[in-house]
């Protein structure tokens, strides 16, 4: 993997402030407005992070990847919500100063994931050419797509493997309706009538059918909710780049009130929904007091953290702390260790990693562990099939004598209400999502030029990435 350079949002919880590191120009940087949004209920609350509408807008074609177009709908309900002068839970709703009526969308990101084995290859194709996944310098940009044919190649018989051993697909799609759902009727519940959308990077429902479909319904105000917790460029910040360059090239979306929740690990609601779920599973060891808590995240590239500026680290870190001391004050005082799971390719992940550590632990005479899943709300391959299969044999054969699993928060209800609160507090300030103008997946339109770089750029791919020992990383960690 090559360093990424990352031009997008990143906001930093520690400083209460939004950062912004848009590769646009002085005047683009002008127009834009960063507000951050906090409650008074909770101390560290979720990020609502707002764009100002430039005058005017850029009018680009937006390139989709992959077939979108298949009928398979995104959105959870419809209704309308009637805006007076409103108050919802102590939030106050303003009256925006043109309409009378308000029609409020949530939008759901999410990774997605394939749905039978004859996806995995596609999928991997979409999560490989995402830019923020593999990110290319600037001139090797064009090598960005055949690269990831041959990788999502080279790693789908194994990824494969995997989605056999859970059922044959991803249970993501499912899992993230039924959230989607469940977050519908806990916005009913507390006086908000909206649609919620969900919106996938990588598989269906694709973030664009579900941008259409708020299009199509005439959405006035919508609240972007990425399922990720921790903010990490890998993730929200790739979603929200194909929502900035989508937004920049339409001009209904571009004059949208739109909040984006950047991350919302420390939300009271969120700490305490994952300590309940600790705290109970704590209870199905002989004895609970000596199971250490083992926090396993998705990992990263050290680079993306070290050199591209993204927060993932600390957020997890920040998140974990939240966690215990939420636990410790219920007087559940086990101790606990963090590791990065999931390794993909040759460069350096964060560290430490899940199995290194695990066979460590199991050295050492740590008799009992329950691993939690800490960065995804969702059961889904990295749950089911790493950690209760492989992680779980590793760790017995390594000595460990008694291993648990906190579920994924998926529909728990004081998770789900969290969200509702976390949505109806960030829709009080939303504004128009601006896009600045120059990323990193400008395309060619000359066809001509295209395939002369894709030749070319196949053959560079051959020479560099299929020495054999990147062959084997392929094999093994993807690329
Ligand atoms: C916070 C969550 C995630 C981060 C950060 C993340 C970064 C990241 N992932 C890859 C490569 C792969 N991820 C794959 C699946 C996958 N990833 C996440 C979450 C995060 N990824 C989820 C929830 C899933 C599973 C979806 C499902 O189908 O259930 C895969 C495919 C599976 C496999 O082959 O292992 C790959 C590959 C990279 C390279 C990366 C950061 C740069
Ligand atoms: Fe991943």
């Amino acid at each position: 993997m090559i360093a990424p350079s990352y031009n997008g949002v990143l906001s930093n919880p520690r400083f209460q402030s939004f950062h912004s590191k848009f590769s646009s120009s002085s005047s683009e940087i002008r127009n834009l407005t960063y507000v951050t949004c906090h409650s008074d209920s909770n101390k560290f609350t979720s990020q609502a992070s707002l764009f100002l509408c430039p005058a005017s807008t850029n009018r680009t074609n937006v390139v989709l990847r992959g077939p979108f177009c298949r009928d398979r709908r995104n959105l959870i309900g419809q209704a309308s919500y009637s805006v007076g002068s409103t108050t919802l839970d102590g939030v106050h709703l303003e009256t925006p100063s043109h309409v009378g009526e308000e029609k409020v969308g949530v939008l759901l990101l999410n990774l997605g994931g394939p749905e039978t084995l004859n996806d995995v290859q596609p999928f991997l194709f979409n999560l490989f050419a995402d830019p923020d996944i593999i990110r290319l310098p600037r001139l090797f940009q064009f090598l960005q797509q055949p690269l990831a044919k041959l990788i999502s190649v080279l790693r789908a018989p194994k990824s494969k493997e995997g989605y056999a051993a859970i059922g044959g697909g991803s249970p993501l799609r499912k899992i993230t309706d039924d959230q989607a759902l469940a977050l519908k009727k806990a916005l009913e519940a507390k006086g908000l009538s909206s649609n919620v959308y969900v919106g996938m990077r990588y598989w269906y429902p694709f973030t664009e059918e579900a941008v259409e479909q708020i299009k199509r319904d005439g959405v006035t105000r919508l609240v972007v909710l990425p399922l990720y917790p921790q903010f990490s460029i890998s993730t929200t910040g790739s979603s929200i780049r194909v929502l900035q360059q989508m937004f920049r090239a339409d001009e209904y979306l571009s004059s949208l009130s739109v909040s984006v929740i950047n991350s919302w690990y420390q939300r009271e609601g969120y700490i305490k929904s994952m300590a309940d779920l600790i705290q109970k599973e704590l209870t199905s060891f002989s004895e609970p007091e000596e199971a250490m808590i083992f926090f396993s995240a998705h990992g990263v590239p050290v680079s993306y953290v070290e050199d591209a500026g993204d927060p993932y680290r600390d957020q997890m870190e920040e998140c974990i702390f939240l966690i215990m001391k939420a636990l410790k004050a219920r007087g559940v005082n086990n101790e606990h260790t963090l590791a990065y799971q999931s390794r993909v390719g040759p460069v350096q992940w964060l560290k430490p990693y899940t199995d290194k550590v695990l066979v460590e632990l199991g050295q050492k005479g740590v008799k009992s562990l329950l691993a939690v899943p800490v960065s995804f709300v969702s059961e889904h391959i990295e749950t089911l099939e790493e950690i209760d299969m492989e992680y779980k044999e590793l760790a017995l054969e390594s000595g460990i004598k008694n291993w648990a699993r906190v579920p994924a928060l998926g529909l728990t209800p004081s998770f789900i209400t969290d969200l509702a609160d976390a949505v109806i507090e960030a829709l009080p300030s939303a504004t128009a999502l601006y896009a600045p103008t120059s990323t990193s997946e400008d395309v060619d339109h000359d066809p001509v030029t295209y395939l002369i770089k894709i030749f070319f750029g196949s053959i560079l791919a051959f020479i560099f990435f299929l020495s054999p020992k990147m062959i084997t990383s392929f094999k093994n960690h993807g690329f």
